[in-house]
């Protein structure tokens, strides 16, 4: 007996990656159920930065980002709905050792027609000089980068996914996998059972304890990031979204508050449930932060987020069948990237249950993202 109505894939978690998945397949003509115990989009997506760009360290997650950010330029022709595409610019600045490398893969996105390019350090002091206290090295640059807000995607996203056919079941809770001749074709909930060809995981910081209660050995754990929202004496012109592997910095700028998010890596494991910000590493922030960026010297905090996120050993972006577990698609471990990663993990998990490829997203202005301001 199936106590909610049986389905082809249930997708447990409503974050932006369920959302994603749910929507692409929906799209697809799949009949799919998508589970959360709370409103989708308030759990660790409701923090998320949200940040879009392309450079990645490995031109397989390089790929993935470029995907991502073509479909985040279309979204309204994917989705029907209009999210806005904050093109503030993303600004890469690689460790030591890295900056050949680095190079190669702004000239390889570039070529595959999303903006990018290098910016020897006389460049990028010009362009940002105003803005920043250490400008030495040179950097990657990709204009038509930057963010977008993740609660109003992923909202769009089950919006879309509920108008072709999905469906959305909000504050039901799931409790164990539902096992059938040695696979998993379902699962029990608050609601009841609810049978199901395939079960997609995107239950980001909630996957490590998730699997562990349902006796599944992995090796995903979660890590403690915090982003604080710094109130600079002068809100800063022209200040691009960005990721230092020099000081260990990312952030992006909050115009709504004249603010910049900026973060440093906590390295500390954690539980899912989000945390209170720590007033300690706010100091290592700040002066991290202000080793690159020079309005970090005065102005004022104004709180911010520490939150879960699912690592995965490697590169992460574990995409792929759980071992032990046929029936289980595993879409988590994006080691604080999943956002970015979101449109590539829907058109991912559609490709492996329906053994079709999905075509690469088109933006209608890809002719002129083949020049580089
Ligand atoms: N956790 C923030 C990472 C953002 C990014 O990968 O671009």
């Amino acid at each position: 007996m199936s106590d909610l109505p049986s389905t082809d894939v249930v997708v447990v978690g409503a974050g932006v990656v369920g959302a994603a998945v749910f929507h692409e397949l929906a799209a697809r003509g799949v009949a799919v159920t998508l589970v959360d115990e709370r409103r989708g989009g308030s759990g660790t997506t409701a923090w998320c930065g949200g940040v879009v760009r392309c450079y990645h360290d490995t031109p397989e997650l390089t790929d993935r980002a470029l995907y991502g950010w073509r479909y985040f330029h279309a979204f309204a022709r994917h989705t029907g709905f209009d999210v806005r595409f904050h093109t503030c610019g993303f600004l890469y600045w690689p460790s030591a050792g890295r900056a050949p490398a680095a190079r190669a893969e702004a000239a390889r996105i570039a070529a595959a027609g999303a903006p990018a390019r290098w910016l020897e350090p006389d460049e990028v002091t010009r362009r940002f000089g105003t803005l920043l206290h250490d400008g030495s090295a040179g950097a990657v640059w990709e204009p038509e980068s930057g963010y977008l807000e993740a609660d109003e995607v992923t909202r769009a996203w089950l919006r879309a996914g509920r108008r072709k056919g999905g469906r959305l079941v909000e504050g039901v809770r799931v409790h164990e996998p539902l096992r059938r001749g040695g696979a998993v074709r379902g699962v029990r909930t608050d609601a009841g059972t609810l049978l199901a060809g395939t079960v997609v995981l995107a239950t980001g910081a909630w996957t490590p304890e998730l699997l562990t209660s349902w006796g599944l050995p992995h090796d995903l754990w979660n890590q403690a990031i915090q982003v604080d929202l710094r109130h600079p004496a002068t809100p800063p012109a022209g200040q691009p979204a960005f990721m230092d592997d020099v000081h260990q910095i990312n952030g992006r700028p909050d115009p709504d508050s004249g603010g910049v998010y900026v973060g440093h890596p906590t390295g500390r494991r954690c539980t899912a449930e989000p945390q209170r910000v720590d007033p300690a590493h706010s100091r290592l922030i700040e002066r991290a932060g202000g080793r690159r960026w020079r309005w970090l010297d005065g102005g004022s905090g104004g709180g911010g987020l520490r939150a879960a996120e699912c690592h995965a050993p490697g590169q992460g972006n574990w995409v792929r069948p759980l071992p032990g577990a046929p029936g289980v698609l595993l879409a988590t471990g994006f080691n604080g990237g999943g956002f970015k990663m979101a449109p590539w993990t829907g058109a991912e998990v559609a490709r492996r249950i329906t053994g079709t490829d999905v075509p690469r997203p088109e933006t209608s202005t890809d002719a002129q993202h083949r020049s580089v301001s």
